[in-house]
């Protein structure tokens, strides 16, 4: 469903900050696998995710989504085809919009004039019956500010409006991790449900190694730029956090460094 061949991304090529952040990743994602994504400081976890998403021209390499070569395609044309929830909460939702204009926008998502305001009555239904599966009681909140919501509301939300058209992939970068211990957990638990639901192809970028294991069918390790490891099925089950960091070292000869990854 994607295949990414050779992908190699640099930072200011050429000058003496050049940093080599993607060096040739060869990665073949099958449809409706959830692809939990780990990785030292700087191992290119989010590049990846933003050359995927067009966020980012690539410096080599190819992109391919359902047999469509989508390399040169920006990021805009891409967005038809991939949804993306971020770490700050603040990112994928208008503070200054209501709930259902918020959901409104994200219901056109991929149509002609898309830019639209009004909520129709049918579509408040349907965003009310859409909202009552958060549980988080946003259904009686349909036209609150959505600046006025916590952290993990939003978050939730953001959620929902990225796979309220359903996008053929969802990109989730530490989407929980700026969220208090409880919360993140709820949304975790959200994504799971909806990734499920609705059949989706996800990569999930998470600084959680336990988390990374628990979600998804597959787990890729990122390091300097290149996919050093790819668990999935069974052997994925079967892992450990300690198991983990033993293939990371014996892969590379070192310890795992990352002041960001929780461990246990
Ligand atoms: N906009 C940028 N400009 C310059 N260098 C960048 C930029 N974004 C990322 N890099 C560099 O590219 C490399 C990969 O960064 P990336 O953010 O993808 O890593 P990551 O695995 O997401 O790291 P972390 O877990 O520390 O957030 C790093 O060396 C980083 O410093």
């Amino acid at each position: 469903m994607i295949g990414i061949s050779g992908l190699c991304k640099y930072f200011h090529r050429g000058s003496v900050n050049e940093v080599l952040a993607l060096g040739g990743i060869d990665l073949q994602v099958r449809r409706g696998d959830f692809i939990t994504v780990v990785g030292s400081n700087g191992a290119g976890k989010s590049t990846l995710l933003n050359c995927l998403a067009g966020s980012y021209p690539i410096d080599g390499g190819r992109i391919v989504i359902d047999d469509c070569d989508v390399t040169s395609w920006p990021e805009h044309r891409r967005a038809r085809l991939i949804s993306r929830v971020f770490q700050d909460p603040l990112k994928g939702t208008c503070g200054s919009l209501s709930i259902e204009q918020n959901l409104a926008l994200a219901a056109r998502r991929g149509r002609p004039h898309g830019l639209g305001l009004g909520v129709r009555r049918r579509d408040r239904d349907v965003f009310r019956r859409q909202l009552a599966q958060l549980g988080l009681g946003l259904e009686e909140r349909l036209k609150d500010q959505v600046g006025l919501l916590s952290g993990g509301q939003r978050q939730a939300l953001t959620l929902l409006m990225a796979t309220l058209v359903r996008p053929q992939i969802l990109l989730l970068d530490e989407h929980t991790a700026a969220l208090d211990p409880k919360t993140a957990l709820q949304v975790l638990e959200l994504t799971e449900k909806m990734v499920a639901e609705l059949h989706l192809t996800a990569l999930m970028v998470t600084h959680n190694m336990r988390q990374a294991l628990q979600l998804g069918n597959r787990l890729i390790m990122l390091h300097g730029g290149r996919v050093i490891l790819d668990i999935s099925g069974e052997e994925k089950g079967r892992m450990t956090v300690e198991g983990l960091l033993q293939r990371f070292y014996a892969v590379r000869g070192e310890t795992f460094d990352s002041d960001r990854m929780l461990l246990v």
